[in-house]
């Protein structure tokens, strides 16, 4: 990419959005193309056909979508697989149609099987019955991986899709009921330090292990496949390390500084039991994470300090 190339990031607001303009600003690319979900609804077609003939991006991020955690997932069923597919059909076809020299498709580890071999290698996608309280998100995903896929195959276009793990870092959503566990923890640990309660209810066992990757290490990582990568396959984007929820807790606890109790609300899910990423691919491209993740959930709690009054709570 040209440092002075037009570039589109959708969703530049949101957590990974905005991870990605700062990781760009900070290489020295200057010329970008930000709108909001008020100014640009990316669900409604002809507005998206209208903005790309207008403005004729040349790099596209596509980190809009309607995103939660496990219970916003499960309630908002309808609205999670309409949402995302409306969104990224019109920004993909769109791209095609204005001629985009790359774009960038944003999906999910909840992509693979509920119970894929661990770690998951990207030729598990679909090889078995998806977790079922995220499964019309992970469609979504699923489909907007074929659609860039199929656009490569049909019309020659150099649209790459990238798998990242459990995200958190600043501009996270901290809504404890549509959030994820790592913001969610950082909250009500904060809340119950600052109120001296003695215990905080979590959701689930506890049992299920995840991984995360803090969303400047993510912005890098795409900063560098947009720039090194161009496989019809996509390519998953992790750090290759995973910890029980308990464990995150404990973590969590001790950065925050809750002293408290943990109760465990299993009448809540525990979603998928595992879904590490192997990501011997990417490292094989030339890329590692560098954030560790105490070291990053204590800068994630710095930033919900500093921007506590207009966080997404
Ligand atoms: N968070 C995570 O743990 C993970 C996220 N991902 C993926 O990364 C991408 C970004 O996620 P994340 O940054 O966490 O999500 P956020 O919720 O933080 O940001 C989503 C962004 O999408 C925009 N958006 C939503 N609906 C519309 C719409 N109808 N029209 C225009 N813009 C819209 C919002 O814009 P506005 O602010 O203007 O309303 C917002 O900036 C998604 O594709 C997600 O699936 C993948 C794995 C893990
Ligand atoms: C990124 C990925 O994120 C989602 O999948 P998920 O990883 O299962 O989502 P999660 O972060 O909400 O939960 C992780 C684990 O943590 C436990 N847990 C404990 N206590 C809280 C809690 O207070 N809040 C939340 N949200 N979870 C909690 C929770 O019960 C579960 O066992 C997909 O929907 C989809 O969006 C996707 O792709």
């Amino acid at each position: 990419m040209e440092k002075d190339a037009k570039i589109y990031i959708a969703g530049h607001r949101g957590m990974v959005g905005s991870a990605i303009h700062r990781k760009l600003q900070e290489k020295g690319f200057t010329n970008f193309v930000l709108k909001t979900s008020k100014e640009l609804d990316l669900r409604n077609q002809q507005a998206v056909a209208d903005f790309f003939e207008n403005e004729k991006p040349e790099y596209v991020f596509l980190a809009a979508a309607k995103v939660g955690g496990i219970i916003a997932n499960n309630t908002y069923r309808a609205v999670f697989l309409y949402e995302n597919l409306s969104i990224q059909n019109n920004v993909i076809h769109s791209s095609f149609v204005n001629k985009v020299k790359k774009l960038m498709f944003l999906g999910s580890s909840c992509i693979y099987p509920k119970l894929a071999p661990q770690p998951l290698k990207e030729e598990y996608l679909l090889t078995g019955l998806l977790e079922e309280t995220n499964e019309p998100y992970a469609i979504a995903k699923i489909a907007g991986i074929k659609m860039c896929e199929s656009y490569r195959k049909q019309y020659g276009c150099d649209f790459i899709s990238v798998m990242p793990t459990n995200l958190y870092g600043p501009n996270d959503n901290y809504d404890l009921q549509k959030s994820h566990v790592m913001p969610a923890m950082i909250r009500k640990f904060h809340e119950a330090k600052l109120a001296g309660n003695e215990a905080v209810t979590l959701w689930g066992t506890g049992s299920p292990m995840r991984e995360f990757l803090h969303a400047d290490d993510l912005a890098e990582a795409c900063v560098f496949l947009m720039e090194n990568y161009s496989e019809e396959e996509f390519i998953n984007v992790g750090t290759g390390t995973d910890v029980t929820i308990k464990e995150l807790a404990e973590t969590v606890k001790k950065v925050v500084g809750f002293t408290g109790e943990l109760i465990w609300d299993t009448a809540k899910p525990d979603g998928t039991p595992r879904k590490l990423m192997d990501v011997s691919k990417l490292h094989a491209k030339g890329w590692k994470h560098t954030i560790a993740l105490e070291q990053g959930i204590a800068l994630a709690y710095q930033d919900f300090l500093v921007h506590h009054d207009t966080l997404r709570l």
